[in-house]
């Protein structure tokens, strides 16, 4: 890569002295460091591209767009090098650390409003430039927004950023279900309509929620619950009675955010007039009243790490806890969607509901996903918990993915549909393509979400610690106006496009390096699966292969015609998602027994449409067409279309029976008429002669 500033930073390791650590993701360790020839101090993130090599395209976007933006309230590289195995990121080092970082530290039950609205507005003056330039940011959260010695505020963290005016294959990797489950707005979950710039302001909502309480809505609670929770309950918000700190402007500006139709969010440059930013004050202001006192930040990510480690060790119960609310962090790319997963989710899911009784965030007020629950009156007043609703609408919910084992048909929750395409698990993972032994200590003796952990483990591949998440994203929603699919889990058009590994952090900077306690919050990228040793990421890209990469999923929305067979045979041929593997979740073959049900019933069609060509030319289209439709009646229908196409198949049958018997009559009438005609003739001649 290049310069990206005006200075000239050195691009070799030699001018570069490292000292502390500040900072931990899935995909890269920061540093603080000195630039030794303009004696400057920079901060360093050093990917190990080894750890990476399934994302390096993803990481060259990353780098790229990091160079090329140009905003005061977005953190720029000065320049990135390789150096051995590893590229260093070379920026400005932000002193302050993330906002996380410092509630986290010192702010456990958030800002107070002034800051936050400062914050805020910094963030979304980014948003504006990225949104105008074309970009979605797609992880705005406290845990990417860093902060300067000074005050100043930049929004960090372009490893899934997307470009509106991408195409080809960039495009498909724009169409990705991307973001960290707490954070990621319902359209982009839900994969049905596509997704834009608004998806930033509902992130931009929950980081407000983030901020005002220190922890973002739903936190304590694995992705699959959020998932559930941000599609089927209403938005969260800042409730009148709990939030009375809080100013209605502020309540209103989150409310106005986070409505579920994102054409009813507010572009960034209209929230930014909204009067709630009036309380914005001076970012000298922020270095004043939050950094204050605060220990250097390499000091303070050590003691967080320290911190956390101690806990994790003393306290086994608090241990499993917060493995729990680590497994949100964890990311989408973890779970397992197995039927006995699912389940075990389910009950979860349920007996959560029921005991957690504090748990503000969790809403008890349904909404259907496709609902308007809009006005940000109507938003404000969440985090008032009907657990007991909530429960019943969620096990309802789940009862449909038990219909899975049973019915492909019978899977009506839109976004899990959508889904059930989208995961696999990570059983795969274990053995030939785990990065390392420790993958099989941990697959069999813990809880399940221990196994997800070590399903992660092996899937990034990581040694080092990681506090707060990360992920892959993943995204099959489709940009609106673009290419649609019905559904998520039909004719896909999988792309291997380039993965973002991003960490963030609810939890960040917390966690030790034991493996089973990493967290991966971040975003989330699904791969689908695909023996990738086999195919370059350019011949994936072309071919809409389906791709797995240690155990992450990707799959992007594109084309759904032709190459949807080449996807098909693909996952199939490569084994990745054959029915006859154990070790495949049912959730990694349905799409292509969708696919192939597609496939059968068209073939079907097509059948029907030849017996009836044979028919109209056979002299024997009668009994052709009885073998050849009795021979389809043979097998046992499966659907609503299979039924109504056997019995269009019968009555076509009925009506050609008839048919025949008609010609048949015809052509006895005809043969008398020739006869009489034949007899007339011979009249007539011998009269004649
Ligand atoms: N320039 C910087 N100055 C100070 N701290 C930083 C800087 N860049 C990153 N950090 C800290 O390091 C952490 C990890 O950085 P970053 O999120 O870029 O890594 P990553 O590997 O991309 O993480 P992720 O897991 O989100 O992908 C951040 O959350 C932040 O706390």
């Amino acid at each position: 890569m290049a310069q990206a500033s005006e200075k000239k930073f050195p691009l070799t390791a030699k001018d570069y002295k490292l000292y502390e650590e500040i900072g931990e993701g899935v995909s890269a360790t920061v540093f603080r460091a000195l630039c030794v020839p303009l004696n400057e101090v920079v901060a360093i993130k050093v990917l190990d591209l080894e750890k990476c090599n399934n994302d390096l395209d993803g990481i060259r976007r990353e780098v790229q767009t990091m160079t090329l933006i140009d905003h005061p309230n977005l953190l720029r590289a000065h320049c990135s090098f390789t150096t051995g195995h590893n590229l260093w990121v070379v920026m400005p080092y932000m002193s302050g650390g993330s906002c996380l970082h410092i509630m986290k530290s010192a702010y456990p039950e958030g800002f107070e409003e002034p800051v936050i609205a400062t914050v805020l507005y910094e963030v979304l003056k980014a948003l504006v430039y990225l949104h105008d330039h074309g970009h979605i940011h797609r992880d705005v959260k406290a845990g990417n927004i860093l902060i300067d010695s000074n005050g100043a505020i930049k929004l960090a963290d372009f490893g899934v950023a997307a470009c509106m005016f991408d195409t080809g294959d960039r495009q498909r990797a724009r169409n990705t279900f991307v973001g960290t489950p707490c954070w990621m707005a319902p359209e982009v979950m839900q994969q049905l309509n596509g997704y834009d710039f608004k998806a930033d302001i509902w992130s931009l909502g929950i980081t407000a929620l983030e901020l005002a309480h220190g922890h973002a809505p739903f936190s304590k609670y694995p992705p699959m619950k959020v998932l559930l929770m941000t599609l089927q309950n209403a938005p969260p918000g800042l409730d009148y009675e709990r939030d009375k700190r809080f100013s209605k402007s502020f309540k209103e500006m989150v409310g106005a955010c986070l409505v579920k139709d994102p054409k009813k969010r507010p572009s960034s440059e209209k929230l930014l007039k909204l009067p709630f930013f009036k309380h914005a004050r001076s970012i000298d202001y922020l270095g004043r009243s939050i950094l204050d006192g605060m220990t250097p930040l390499g000091e303070r990510f050590r003691t967080l790490k320290e911190k956390e480690a101690d806990l994790l060790v003393q306290n086994k119960a608090l241990y499993e806890e917060h493995l729990s609310q680590q497994e949100y962090i964890r990311g989408i790319s973890a779970w397992n969607f197995n039927m006995e997963d699912l389940k075990n989710q389910a009950a979860l899911i349920q007996d959560d509901l029921i005991s957690n009784s504090e748990d503000a965030s969790v809403s008890g007020k349904q909404t259907d996903m496709q609902d308007d629950v809009g006005s940000p009156a109507e938003n404000v007043y969440f985090e008032q918990a009907n657990h007991s609703d909530a429960a019943s609408q969620l096990e309802d919910g789940l009862s449909d993915i038990h219909d899975l084992e049973n019915s492909l048909a019978a899977f009506p929750m839109k976004p899990l549909q959508a889904l059930k395409g989208c995961f696999d698990v990570c059983e795969d993972d274990i053995g030939a393509g785990s990065p390392s032994s420790r993958d099989s200590k941990c697959s069999d003796s813990e809880q399940q979400s221990q196994q997800q952990s070590c399903a992660v483990d092996r899937e990034v591949g990581r040694d080092d610690a990681r506090d707060s998440g990360q992920s892959g994203s993943l995204s099959y929603a489709v940009i609106a106006g673009r290419k649609k699919f019905p559904s998520g889990s039909l004719l896909q058009d999988n792309v291997l496009s380039p993965k973002k590994f991003i960490g963030d952090g609810e939890r960040e900077h917390l966690q030790p390096r034991f493996q089973a306690e990493r967290s991966y919050s971040g975003p989330l990228q699904f791969r689908q699966k695909k023996d990738f040793s086999n195919s370059t990421p350019g011949e994936d890209a072309a071919e809409g292969a389906v791709v797995e990469r240690r155990g992450r999923f990707k799959v992007t929305s594109a084309d759904p015609s032709v190459k949807g067979s080449t996807n098909c045979s693909n996952s199939i041929s490569g084994g990745s998602t054959s029915p006859l593997l154990p070790s495949h979740s049912a959730a990694s073959v349905l799409p292509s027994l969708q696919y192939i049900l597609q496939q059968n019933t068209m073939q079907r069609e097509e059948l029907i449409k030849l017996i009836k060509f044979v028919e109209q030319t056979s002299a024997n289209a009668g009994e052709l067409t009885e073998a050849g439709i009795n021979d389809l009646l043979q097998i046992p229908p499966t659907s609503m279309k299979e039924r109504e196409l056997q019995a269009q198949m019968i009555q076509m049958q009925q009506s050609i029976g008839g048919l025949v018997e008609e010609l048949q009559r015809v052509k006895a009438k005809n043969s008398q008429l020739e006869r009489k005609l034949n007899t007339m003739l011979k009249k007539d001649d011998i009269i004649r002669e």
